[in-house]
């Protein structure tokens, strides 16, 4: 896999130089390009659960301790150690039973001796008490033989009080869980750079935490293109196909932590391919879309987006009076650009799969380039001058791999929004995911860029041949160490792709791997 920091070969700034579609573009060249443009979204405070996938941008420290309390790990009897010790099935020692505690309990008795509270797993250990007694190793109150639980309180109210007898010793300690053993009043819990997981979550709940300063979630506009496209789920007319690409990628976008939209694939017209990027920048930290890149006379991504390219939504942005792209936009002025409301960005005139749950929150400054300020920032509205903008501009690009050869990638609209413009070749828009998309959405994310493990693997069928000068990634399986190529080179080859979990990395330099040679690969799950 590239590696996570390849040096760009050029700075991106005006328009594409002229010949400069012929250079070609190695895999780490691009990736570099585009990591060198994008930064990581602005840190937000978002109730816990909208912070799950998202990166830790505070040192979160505990304000109580926990276990707050000393409490018991079992249901049974807190009990004086001292009254229990040397009891046995043959000689046990008898307690008078003084009350109920259970979990939540505030009020609580003192344990003298010669006496036992009830007490249940996670109640506080009462005064007095300095051990739990099982209720299993006690005749639970019946006068008996062991109890194997204790009876309900509501149909065996006796319970609480009368004797017990206990079988066992249990020694000063027994089945208690003392305060701050989990962590300490004022221990730092989780470190700014944390990726929120369920576990992380529920301590950070533990803790007493409600919210937590996070970088949020990259919202990601997935879009085809192709006058050939109709929608899966309805009939196919001569010559048209079914549009999967806006599904695969959106849910890779998904997996890779994005919120991700889906927008209808806009048809071969460059005027209409505009209007609805533009629409959608609204809602977008990132654009994605498939289709219309390499060299043929409908290739409607390049076509809208080539040429001089400056300022290209200047002045028509869905709010009307947009600034233009030439213009720093100022952070939190209400008349610089979109609303970014988090949420709130259903552009219309497209349709659209439901994104699921939205997080119900706003970015800081609420405008224009608010929402991609640096790395670090505080969260709070830029007060000095922001950067200005990027001029729009889209540059196309032939790459040194197969698939995904032509691509384009480039910021476009007031905000400097990324856009990266993938082949329409299922795979090759697949792979392009993998190695470009993946990559920036992380690094939105405030994550290491790459994501993917590789790993060197045996390929007992070696790969017969592989294009001179490109780096080829071939479908594979991937098992002990060992992988197999399926379903050979051609982009075309979904259903291969979909049986596989491993993408097979033939270097630029290698024609052939031998039977039984050594392959990196990127595994894919
Ligand atoms: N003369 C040349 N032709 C092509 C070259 C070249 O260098 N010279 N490059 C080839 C390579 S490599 C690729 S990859 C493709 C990329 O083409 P585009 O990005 O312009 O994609 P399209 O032409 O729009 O579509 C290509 C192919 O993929 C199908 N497709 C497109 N979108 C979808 C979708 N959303 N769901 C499913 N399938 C989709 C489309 O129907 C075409 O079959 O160009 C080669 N040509
Ligand atoms: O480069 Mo294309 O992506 O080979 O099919």
């Amino acid at each position: 896999m590239a590696p996570a920091t390849p040096e760009a070969p050029q700075e991106s700034r005006g328009p594409q130089e002229p010949g400069e579609e012929s250079r070609v573009w190695s895999v780490d060249e691009h990736l570099a390009d585009i990591l060198r443009q994008v930064s990581p979204l602005e840190p937000l405070e978002l109730q816990l659960l909208d912070a799950q996938g998202c990166v830790l941008t505070e040192d979160v420290t505990a304000a109580v301790a926990l276990p707050p309390f000393d409490n018991s790990s079992m249901d049974g009897y807190a009990v004086r150690a001292e009254d229990v010790e040397g009891a046995s099935a043959e000689s046990p020692r008898t307690l008078t039973v003084i009350g109920d505690i259970a979990a939540g309990s505030g009020g609580l008795p003192t344990v003298g001796p010669g006496t036992a509270a009830r007490i249940m797993t996670g109640a506080p250990l009462p005064p007095g008490a300095d051990a739990v007694v099982p209720v299993e190793w006690t005749d639970g109150g019946t006068g008996g033989g062991p109890a194997t639980a204790m009876r309900a309180h509501s149909t065996a109210p006796e319970g609480a009080t009368g004797e017990v007898r206990v079988h066992r010793p249990a020694p000063a300690g027994s089945h208690v869980r003392r305060r701050g053993c989990d962590v300490a009043d004022g221990d730092t819990v989780l470190r700014s750079g944390t990726l929120l997981g369920p576990a992380q979550l529920g301590l950070a709940a533990a803790i007493g935490r409600g919210s937590v300063r996070v970088r949020p979630r990259p919202r990601v506009v997935v879009m085809s293109t192709g006058s050939e496209l109709v929608p899966p789920g309805t009939e196919l007319p001569p010559g048209r196909i079914h549009d999967s690409n806006s599904f695969a990628l959106t849910a890779a976008a998904r997996d890779a932590g994005a919120l991700a939209y889906r927008v209808t694939a806009v048809a071969d017209d460059a005027a209409s391919l505009r209007a609805a990027v533009e629409e959608q920048l609204i809602r977008a930290d990132l654009v994605v879309t498939s289709g219309g890149v390499s060299v043929g006379a409908y290739d409607v991504v390049k076509e809208a987006f080539s040429g001089p390219g400056r300022g290209a939504f200047s002045g028509e942005g869905p709010e009307g009076g947009a600034p233009s792209g030439e213009e720093p936009v100022a952070a939190g002025d209400p008349g610089g650009g979109r609303g970014d409301g988090r949420g709130d960005g259903a552009a219309t005139g497209v349709e659209e799969t439901d994104p699921g749950a939205e997080p119900s929150h706003t970015r800081p400054g609420g405008a224009g380039t608010a929402g991609r300020s640096a790395a670090g920032g505080s969260g709070s509205p830029a007060s000095a001058a922001p950067p200005p903008p990027p001029a729009d501009r889209v540059d196309f690009r032939r790459l040194a791999m197969q698939p995904g050869k032509p691509q384009g990638f480039g910021r476009v609209g007031p905000d400097g929004t990324p856009l990266l413009a993938l082949p329409g070749n299922p795979v090759s828009a697949f792979v392009s995911f993998e190695l470009f998309v993946r990559p920036a959405i992380r690094a939105l994310m405030g994550l290491p860029p790459q994501g993917r493990g590789t790993v060197r693997a045996v390929c007992p069928e070696g790969v017969t041949s592989s294009p001179a000068g490109k780096r080829q990634y071939l479908r594979g399986r991937f098992a002990d160490g060992r992988v197999t190529p399926l379903g050979g080179p051609g982009s075309h080859l979904m259903k291969a792709l979909a049986d596989a979990d491993a993408l097979i990395v033939v270097p630029e330099e290698a024609t052939s791997v031998p039977p039984g040679g050594e392959v990196d690969v990127i595994l894919l799950r």
